[in-house]
């Protein structure tokens, strides 16, 4: 039998209520389904506001949906309340959320958020650490990492506050990266990074489909897309019939 997909959204529907502008609706996506295998990457494609950003922020729980499932499975977990293994984060408790996400997948947002004053190094060993990883054995991966981001060892013991944007975003690519979950979400990784830079990204998100995770991610740079991608989901299929005709 096929292995079940690591990700499965079924007829989603999103629309936002504008509070500050009287309540007033914004239909924004309608019966979105697709699903994500283990070892694939699938990008999300479509114009500038067709809810790519929405998408994965609804995968990873930060926005609800109005309709619809978004089922993770993981192989060997015990969800609460899941059978064997599979969460729906759509209908899941915060307690829920938290724990598919500490087990199930990861999140790349496009930009860092840390506290402030924890240097590089502890930023992007934090999450192993987390995860019952030794802090030593973590602080070596995490120095790996960043060496291949060419992020220089005089930066490691700094808070990355005061790092140029570039340095920022590796630093926060190696934080998203360090761990190994079944499912990484990806929101622009390689937006703000030079040419070698971009490169080592594509050679990560390579890396890690080829040892089985599954990614979802939004590539608008078309040479990452192309390089990383199995297929696109074309977003503006499930544009809202009313936005669709606006
Ligand atoms: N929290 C929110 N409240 C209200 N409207 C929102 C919210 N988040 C997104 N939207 C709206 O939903 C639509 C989809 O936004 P989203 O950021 O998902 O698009 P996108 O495809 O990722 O765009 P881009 O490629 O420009 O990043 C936009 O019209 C946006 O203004």
């Amino acid at each position: 039998m096929a292995a079940p997909p690591i990700l499965a959204v079924t007829g989603v529907d999103k629309t936002f209520t504008m509070h500050l502008q009287g309540g007033q609706l914004l239909p924004v996506l309608r019966g979105l389904t697709f699903e994500v295998h283990a070892g694939e990457c699938v990008a999300l494609g479509g114009v500038s506001g067709a809810g790519k950003s929405s998408i994965l922020k609804m995968v990873y729980g930060n926005y609800a949906a109005d309709r619809g499932n978004i089922v993770l499975w993981c192989p060997g977990a015990d969800a609460d309340g899941g059978i064997d293994g599979a969460v729906d984060i759509a209908a899941a408790d915060p307690r829920q959320v938290l724990r598919a996400r500490r087990d199930t997948m990861g999140y790349v947002s496009q930009f860092l958020r840390c506290v402030p004053r924890v240097g590089a190094l502890q930023v992007v060993a934090e999450p192993l650490v987390e995860r019952g990883v030794p802090t030593a054995q973590a602080r070596e991966r995490a120095a790996r990492l960043l060496t291949r981001l060419a992020i220089p060892e005089r930066l490691w013991s700094l808070p990355p506050a005061t790092f140029s944007g570039g340095e920022q975003q590796r630093v926060n690519i190696a934080r998203g990266f360090v761990t190994e979950l079944p499912l990484l979400l990806l929101d622009e990784p390689t937006a703000s990074l030079d040419a070698r830079n971009r490169d080592v990204v594509t050679e990560l998100i390579r890396e890690k489909r080829a040892r089985g995770v599954a990614m979802l991610g939004i590539f608008h740079d078309a040479v990452v897309r192309d390089a990383v991608a199995d297929r696109v989901v074309g977003v503006e299929m499930f544009a809202s019939a009313v936005r669709a005709a606006a």
